[in-house]
């Protein structure tokens, strides 16, 4: 990796997509900027959230029911804001490519992007059939974020938490969680020790799992699952899992995907029957992918779960069960943008 050094003094950081997770993050940050080895905090949001955000502040919703109100610095033109040391995005999958020069520009020459994702992330190197890499196709169709941002700026980043948006300005912190940040095995992994640290100041609870591929599959093993079938039957992981046919779809998915990450080189530990079980612990928790669904917007149906059926197909492992879960969500969300 050849990327400059972070600077020695805090750091700038710039949270780009103020939902659900950018709003916790954002929030979080923004409570302890000019602490520490935290900077300057600006959050980048749009539309009516960016208004209420300007406007009233940020409230968040903890996971005890407690709100707590924050003054926040935010913009939505981003392309305002000097050069930030880090990037943090809070966007859904397709929702990065589009912004790839934006974001491209908005990083300082040293700075780091931290895609706060599910699904396959831009910056996960597959065969290129040449010898070489590069990004999955359904997350970054012609590599743009690949080539304008560049992989080695990326710091993996997974979030296990859950979190939405009732309103605009009012995040709601739904399922306490971590923040897991890694690179993969053999990368210089010296900033990302400094990140999760400066996260930590601002009291998220952070994982560095290593392998980094280990945390990496691991959520791809819920979300295939459990936000695929939450989305197709429009109901929380409480119901469907109360459903027999529909507990065995989903710990089938799960199978696929841990038969998936086996070909990455990567293990998932836990138990499929283990992570049911976690999930029933927040019967009524909506994914995001339902949270989508019911807001009318699109699924982040390739870079999640067609991206993860494309691995292993790329890599000759069955996932039918998989597959189909594509196959209809792509006839739900077809439904549901032209209805
Ligand atoms: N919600 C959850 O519990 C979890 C989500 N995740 C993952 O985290 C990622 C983020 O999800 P989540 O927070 O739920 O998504 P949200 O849709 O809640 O947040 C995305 C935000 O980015 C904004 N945005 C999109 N494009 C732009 C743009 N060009 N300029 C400014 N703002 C923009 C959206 O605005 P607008 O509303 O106008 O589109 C929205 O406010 C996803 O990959 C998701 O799968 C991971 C773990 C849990
Ligand atoms: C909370 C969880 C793990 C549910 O699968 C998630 O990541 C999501 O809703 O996107």
């Amino acid at each position: 990796m050849t990327l400059p050094p972070l600077p020695d003094r805090p750091l700038d950081i710039c949270v780009y997509g103020i939902g659900a997770i950018g709003g916790v993050i954002g929030a979080h940050l923004t409570r302890a900027a000019g602490t520490g080895d935290i900077g300057r905090v600006t959050l980048v949001a749009r539309g009516a959230q960016f208004a209420a955000l300007r406007d009233h502040g940020l409230r968040l919703r903890h996971p005890d029911g407690e709100v707590e109100t924050l003054n926040v610095t935010v913009t939505d033109r981003p392309e305002d804001l000097p050069p930030q040391d880090v990037v943090i995005t809070a966007l859904k999958g397709h929702q990065i490519p589009p912004l790839a020069g934006t974001l491209a520009s908005l990083l300082a020459p040293h700075g780091r992007i931290l895609p706060v994702v599910n699904g396959v992330p831009w910056w996960y190197p597959l065969p290129d059939g040449q010898g070489g890499t590069k990004g999955a196709d359904e997350v970054d169709p012609g590599g743009v974020l690949w080539s304008t941002i560049g992989r080695d700026r990326a710091i993996g980043t997974i979030a296990y938490l859950g979190a939405s948006t009732p309103e605009p300005g009012l995040i709601s912190y739904d399922i306490s969680g971590y923040l897991d940040l890694g690179r993969l095995e053999g990368e210089d992994r010296s900033d990302v020790t400094r990140i999760a640290a400066l996260l930590e100041s601002s009291g998220w609870l952070i994982r560095q799992t290593r392998p980094f591929v280990d945390a990496l599959w691991t959520k791809m093993m819920s979300n295939c699952s459990l936000n695929a079938v939450s989305a197709i039957t429009r109901t929380p992981n409480g119901t469907n899992l109360a459903a027999k046919p529909l507990y065995d779809f989903t710990a089938a998915i799960m199978e696929e995907v841990r038969a998936i990450a086996t070909a990455e080189g990567a293990t998932i530990e836990m138990s499929t029957e283990k992570r049911l079980a976690l999930a029933l612990r927040n019967p009524a928790f909506k994914t995001s992918t339902l949270q989508d669904l019911e807001k009318g917007r699109p699924l982040e149906i390739e870079p999640i779960f067609a991206a993860a059926a494309a691995v292993g197909h790329a890599r000759g492992v069955p996932c039918p069960m998989l597959d189909l879960a594509v196959e209809i969500l792509r006839h739900v969300d077809r439904a549901h943008q032209s209805a």
